[in-house]
């Protein structure tokens, strides 16, 4: 780690930059495309490592990825469980790690909930904007969680559904 220690960015604040979750779309669209293009797009993105933790219902997801267009150094860790006793504790938490790609150091991490609620909400508004038929009016949801509410957020935002219906 170099002299200066990593910023630490939390939740809140990070939820202070990406209000909406579209204001991802125009960087994750390039960032698809990029990924798409193979090696031409000069992103670096392993399949996911997933550690399983049986004892506890659980595993932890170890995510790294460098993108040469950003000149980007990231890796998402990311815990998932099922079951939880104590409500209280979200079943997904993760953190994003920054790094200085040009020396190794450490930058920034940064709360991964927030980011991982949004963008996965805002890759599924890409995907559905080229694939949703025309006809479409009603908005289905399948479970009521963390991601229902920031898919049900950009959803709404970006198209018009005469009715959404949520199963839990
Ligand atoms: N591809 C990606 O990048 C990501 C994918 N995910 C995945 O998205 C899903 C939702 O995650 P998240 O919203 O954070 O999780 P949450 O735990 O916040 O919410 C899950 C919701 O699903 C409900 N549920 C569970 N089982 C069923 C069922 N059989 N039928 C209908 N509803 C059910 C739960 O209800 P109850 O509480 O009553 O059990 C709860 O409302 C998970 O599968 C998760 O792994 C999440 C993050 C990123
Ligand atoms: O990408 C992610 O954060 C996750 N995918 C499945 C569980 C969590």
């Amino acid at each position: 780690m170099g002299s200066t220690p990593p910023a630490f960015i939390g939740a809140e604040e990070v939820e202070k930059h990406l209000h909406r979750a579209s204001l991802l779309l125009p960087a994750l669209e390039a960032a698809l495309a990029n990924f798409s293009a193979g090696a031409a797009g000069g992103v670096v993105q392993p399949v996911r490592t997933v550690l399983p933790v049986p004892r506890h219902s659980g595993y932890l997801g170890v995510m790294p990825a460098y993108s040469a267009a950003d000149d980007a150094l990231t890796t998402k860790l990311v815990t998932f469980y099922e079951h939880l006793k104590d409500s209280s504790v979200p079943s997904h938490q993760a953190t994003v790690l920054l790094f200085d790609p040009s020396n190794g150091t450490l930058k920034a991490v940064l709360d991964g909930s927030v980011i991982t609620a949004k963008r996965t909400a805002a890759v599924s508004a890409i995907a559905t904007k080229l694939l949703m038929p025309p006809f479409a009016e009603v908005l289905c949801i399948l479970g009521a969680g963390v991601q229902a509410y920031s898919h049900y957020d950009i959803f709404t935002e970006l198209f018009t559904f005469k009715e959404v219906r949520i199963t839990s």
